[in-house]
C-alpha cells in the first residue's frame, strides 16, 4: 500500500452559485488506499457537497481534488466513473433496468467492456451481494434492503476500487444494516476496497467504522480514529450530533478516559470485566 493519499482535498471551498454562499470552506483531507471513514454532522453540514468532489460530479470553486494524484479536473467522466463509485442516498434514483442482472450489467456495458467480463462482472457482482436467485426480477420486485446492495453491486461491477456511500442504512431494519455493513467490512477488508460512507446513523458508526470526520459548517471539524471522535463531547456539541447512550452512561460511571473510549456496549463490558479482575487481583 502506498503511502500517497489515494484522495486528496487541497484548501477546497465550493458554492454553487457565485450569489449562493459557500457551502464547504478551506477543506483539506487525505484518504489513503483502504481506509474505511465514515463523513458525519447535522442535515446542511456539507457532507454529500464534499462527497460529490470525489467522483467530480462537483469541481471546487477553489482548490484542488486530487484521485490517485491526478485533478478530477483533469478525468475524462468515464475514467473517473471506473475509479470512484457514488451511490445516491436513495438506490431507487440510480436503479432503472428491467432485471436485476441489466441493472447491474449496465455500467460495465457503458464503460466498454466485451460480453464476456460484462458475463463475468455480473456473476461475480451477483454473488458478492447474494442476490444470484434474484437476477430475473425487476428491481422494484426486491425489498428496500435488496435494492440497496443492488445498487452497490452496480457500482462495484465497474470495478471501482473507491465506494462513496451515501446513507448505506436509512430505512434498514437491523437485519438489513447487519447485512450491509458486513458487506462493506469485507470488501474493505479483503479487498482493500476505500469506502467513504455518509450517515447519520451513529451507532453503526461505532459497531463498524474505524475512522470518522465529523463537519459542521462547511468545514472539517475533525478527521481521527472513530473512538477518539465518538467520546469528545465538546466535538459532539459543536457539530449537534448526540453522543452515545452507552457513552454518557459510561462518563457518568466515571470510566470515560483516554485509555477507555467506550462506545460500544462491547467496549463498556470489556472495561467493566478488566476493573473487577483488577478489584479481585488487589482482594488476592
Ligand atoms: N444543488 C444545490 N443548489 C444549491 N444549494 C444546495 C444544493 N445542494 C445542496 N445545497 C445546499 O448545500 C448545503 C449543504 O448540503 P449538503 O447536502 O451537502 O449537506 P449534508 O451535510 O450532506 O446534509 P444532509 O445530512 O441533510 O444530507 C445545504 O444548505 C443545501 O441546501
Amino acid at each position: 500500500m502506498s503511502n500517497l493519499p489515494l484522495i486528496s482535498f487541497r484548501n477546497v471551498s465550493f458554492g454553487y452559485e457565485k450569489n449562493l454562499p459557500t457551502i464547504i470552506r478551506d477543506i483539506n483531507l487525505d484518504i489513503f488506499e483502504g481506509d474505511f471513514v465514515a463523513l458525519i454532522g447535522q442535515n446542511g453540514a456539507g457532507k454529500t457537497t464534499m462527497a460529490k468532489h470525489i467522483n467530480g460530479i462537483l469541481k471546487p470553486t477553489k482548490g484542488e481534488v486530487t484521485v490517485r494524484g491526478k485533478l478530477t479536473s483533469d478525468y475524462k467522466r468515464d475514467e473517473l466513473a471506473k475509479v470512484v463509485g457514488y451511490c445516491y442516498q436513495n438506490p431507487d434514483h440510480q436503479i432503472f433496468s428491467q432485471t436485476v442482472e441489466k441493472e447491474i450489467a449496465y455500467g460495465p456495458k457503458a464503460i466498454g467492456l466485451s460480453p464476456a467480463e460484462v458475463q463475468e462482472r455480473v456473476k461475480d457482482a451477483l454473488h458478492l451481494v447474494d442476490l444470484e436467485e434474484k437476477r430475473q426480477l425487476h428491481p422494484s420486485l426486491l425489498g428496500r434492503g435488496e435494492r440497496q446492495r443492488l445498487a452497490v453491486a452496480s457500482i462495484l461491477a465497474m470495478g471501482a476500487s473507491i465506494l462513496v456511500i451515501d446513507e448505506p442504512t436509512t430505512g434498514l431494519d437491523y437485519a438489513g444494516i447487519t447485512r450491509i455493513m458486513n458487506l462493506l467490512r469485507t470488501w474493505n477488508e479483503k479487498m482493500k476496497v476505500t469506502i467513504i460512507i455518509i450517515t447519520h446513523d451513529i451507532p453503526m458508526v461505532a459497531d463498524y467504522v474505524p475512522r470518522t470526520i465529523i463537519m459542521a459548517q462547511g468545514q472539517i471539524l475533525k478527521n481521527a480514529p472513530t473512538p477518539e471522535v465518538l467520546t469528545d463531547f465538546a466535538l459532539l456539541k459543536m457539530a449537534a450530533v448526540k453522543p452515545l447512550q452507552v457513552t454518557r452512561v459510561s462518563e457518568r460511571l466515571g470510566i470515560l478516559n483516554a485509555d477507555n473510549r467506550i462506545i460500544t456496549v462491547r467496549n463498556l463490558f470489556q472495561v467493566l470485566s478488566n476493573l473487577k479482575n483488577e478489584e479481585s487481583a488487589e482482594v488476592k
